[in-house]
């Protein structure tokens, strides 16, 4: 009888949250790293679909930096990357394209589908423009150049809508379109945060392969729980936050500014993270706050 009064009263216990997050749009980044853990992202996915299914509206922007990476070893390319983007070139792009609109993607679609949830791929290149990425080494104050990596310039979320509409789970890739026309590739936390920017999103989450930010890298009893826009430059500028996690608290600090009301990274390797950071009054990984 105790089993069942407790399975209940989990039920119930997603009761407010369910009512509070009903219809709105929430983005979640799915990294590469934990796509090379398939019954990690089958998970992930599964929880995807049970949002749909509650009335939430959840967009998921994918990367696959890993099985890019393996897929130009296989083609014998190269592999670089200058402060955290890959430095893509004519060949690299194509390889690029290929992991990410044509395996990644639609596979991630497919699972989601399993559940019998309803989801579609979405090519980035054909709802976000792009600039070139452009910087300086700081160190040496040279103009660095990443060849076909993009810079988000605009979001067209009418096709992201009008899926969500229908209650489709838009599944986009982070790729767009420069002004020459030509493909550009767009480091995914960027892409991500842009989009959940311009759909006005209530919510961001990146799922990681780490418990969150950690103030040592090395050691996952570190993690800060939460964390406040203003503490951030500092944390940047002791090395705290470097590697993979810059652009992502990066993104989540824009994102916040820009009104998202909550910026989340979660550990995508604990089962149903996902749910029990959307469902449950536990706090699961770092969340940034204003
Ligand atoms: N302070 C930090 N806390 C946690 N992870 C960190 C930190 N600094 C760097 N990292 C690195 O960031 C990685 C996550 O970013 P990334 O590899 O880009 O993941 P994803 O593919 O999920 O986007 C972690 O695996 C870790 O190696
Ligand atoms: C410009 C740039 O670096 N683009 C990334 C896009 C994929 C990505 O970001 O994947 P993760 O989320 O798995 O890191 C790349 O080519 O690896």
């Amino acid at each position: 009888m105790d089993k069942f009064i407790e399975k209940a009263s989990v039920l119930i216990e997603a009761l407010p949250f369910i009512q509070q997050f009903r219809g709105e749009t929430v983005v979640v980044k799915l990294g590469g790293s934990i796509m090379e853990h398939k019954d990690g992202y089958s998970r992930i996915m599964q929880d995807i679909a049970f949002m749909e299914c509650v009335g939430l509206r959840p967009v998921v922007v994918h990367g696959g930096g890993k099985a890019i990476s393996r897929a130009m070893k296989e083609n014998s390319i190269a592999t670089n990357f200058v402060h955290g983007l890959r430095v893509t070139d004519e060949k690299t792009i194509h390889v690029v394209e290929r992991v990410l609109n044509r395996e990644v993607n639609p596979h991630l679609v497919g699972i989601i589908q399993q559940y019998h949830g309803k989801a579609r791929g979405i090519y980035g290149e054909d709802i976000i423009r792009v600039e070139k990425m452009t910087g300086k080494d700081p160190e040496t104050n040279e103009e660095l150049d990443w060849g076909y990596v993009g810079k988000v310039e605009e979001v067209d979320v009418e096709p992201v809508r009008a899926y969500l509409r229908s209650d489709i789970v838009p599944v986009i890739t982070p790729l767009g379109k420069g002004p020459d026309g030509h493909l550009y590739n767009i480091n995914a936390d960027d892409a991500a945060t842009a989009i959940a920017c311009a759909l006005n999103a209530r919510k961001i989450v990146f799922l990681t392969d780490v418990p969150g930010l950690l103030r040592d890298a090395e050691d996952k009893s570190t993690l800060i729980s939460s964390l406040h826009l203003s503490e951030i430059d500092e944390l940047i500028n002791r090395g705290v936050i470097s590697g993979g996690m810059l652009p992502k608290i990066r993104g989540m600090a824009g994102a916040v500014k820009t009104g998202i009301k909550k910026a989340h990274i979660i550990d995508a390797s604990m089962p149903h993270s996902l749910l029990l950071e959307l469902f449950t009054s536990e706090g699961v990984g770092t969340e940034i706050t204003k």
